[in-house]
């Protein structure tokens, strides 16, 4: 029996090796063939298009299909194709949806993929969409407890290496995405890092949103917040999402995260009754000013390695409270960002790197 087959495949250059290996042994093994197709999709990313025709293979016949390639390789139905990206360690699933305005995958559908144990694991699923108002893509992102934030900006530099990589862009590249919290524009640089420009902060109390008070005009900055009858000093920042910012409790020294119980005091800042949309919370320690270290309890998705808007957030909340420069260096669990809130135009500007990790395709 001949086969005749054409399979149109595109790699991230990370993932180069892996294909050779895989182009070598379709042409040394019919049963490799069948284990090929399982990749073998309309589906396509990176940078460099192989092209593999089977028709001058030797005969492969039906006998020759073990029952689990089979099984895998029918499978179109009920499977999601992504890639796996981090930004410091922040992961996330990222799924090409330029076709459709529709997330491919409900919420509780990402939350499961999420699951670390039961699932691919990862800190959220982003959906890369068409643009809407002449932007050039739509990011939607679900949290990892299956809840849709308005920003990630961790997420929106893998965001705009993956599309670089569907695209088959090489070097400096910017683009226009619509996001839930307006238009965001990273822009990969020569060495790989993505610079963003992650917009202006909001402050505004019932903006961002806090019950809390505004003390200084309508602002919250080194405001009490009691949690289990203490009193923490906070500074409420939006980055299109909401963040909660300290640097202690009143009256007390400065914190040292590293000595912080996270999983135990973040869940109740989370939901605490004075953030009406939850929130995310950034502990932070300043060790100069001009570098700032963080422990972050993200709404949604609890202690992550890195968090990019609540980095952009605490050199709001720094600058504000007179502890830092507008230009700081933020230590993150997983890595540093650079972050600069300009004062020309009141925006800020966060640069850091984002890493293909694996692609794969799921079972729904
Ligand atoms: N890790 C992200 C923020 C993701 C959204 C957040 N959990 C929320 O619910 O607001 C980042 O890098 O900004």
């Amino acid at each position: 029996m001949e086969i005749a087959a054409t399979a149109t495949v595109s790699v991230a250059p990370q993932s180069r090796r892996l294909w050779n290996v895989f182009s070598k042994k379709l042409v040394t093994s019919s049963s490799s063939f069948l284990r090929f197709g399982f990749f073998e999709r309309k589906y396509c990313f990176g940078s460099s298009r192989l092209r593999v025709s089977a028709a001058s293979m030797d005969a492969v016949t039906a006998e020759k299909i073990s029952p689990a390639a089979s099984f895998v390789d029918k499978r179109e139905n009920g499977v999601l194709h992504f890639v796996k990206y981090h930004g410091l360690g922040n992961d996330f699933i990222l799924v090409d949806n330029r076709d459709s305005s529709e997330p491919k995958i409900t919420q509780e559908q990402a939350a499961k993929l999420c699951d670390r144990n039961f699932g691919v694991g990862a800190d959220g699923v982003i959906f890369a969409m068409p643009g809407v108002n002449g932007t050039d893509y739509t990011m939607r992102i679900f949290n990892s407890d299956g809840s849709e934030p308005e920003m990630c900006g961790n997420g929106v530099r893998c965001f705009a290496r993956f599309i670089a990589e569907l695209e088959n862009l090489q070097g400096k590249h910017s683009f226009t995405i619509h996001t839930g919290a307006g238009l965001i524009v990273p822009e990969i640089q020569d060495d790989g890092q993505v610079k963003v420009d992650m917009g202006t902060p909001i402050l505004k109390a019932e903006d961002v949103p806090t019950k809390l008070k505004g003390n200084k005009g309508e602002a919250v900055v080194q405001g009490e917040l009691v949690v289990d009858g203490v009193s923490w000093n906070v500074t409420c920042v939006s980055m299109g999402n909401p963040h909660c910012v300290t640097f202690g409790k009143k009256g007390g020294p400065n914190l040292k995260v590293d000595d912080l119980n996270l999983p135990e005091i973040g869940p109740k800042f989370e939901h605490h009754e004075m953030f009406p949309a939850r929130t995310n919370t950034e502990f932070v320690e300043v060790l100069s000013r001009s570098h700032l270290k963080m422990r972050v309890w993200e709404r949604g998705a609890g202690a992550t390695l890195a968090c990019g808007t609540g980095a952009c957030a605490l050199v709001v909340a720094a600058v504000l409270e007179g502890r830092t420069n507008r230009k700081c260096t933020v230590d993150l669990p997983g890595g540093p960002l650079e972050i600069e809130w300009k004062e020309e135009d009141n925006h800020i500007y966060m640069t850091g790197p984002a890493e293909p990790v694996f692609y794969g395709s799921a079972l729904l």
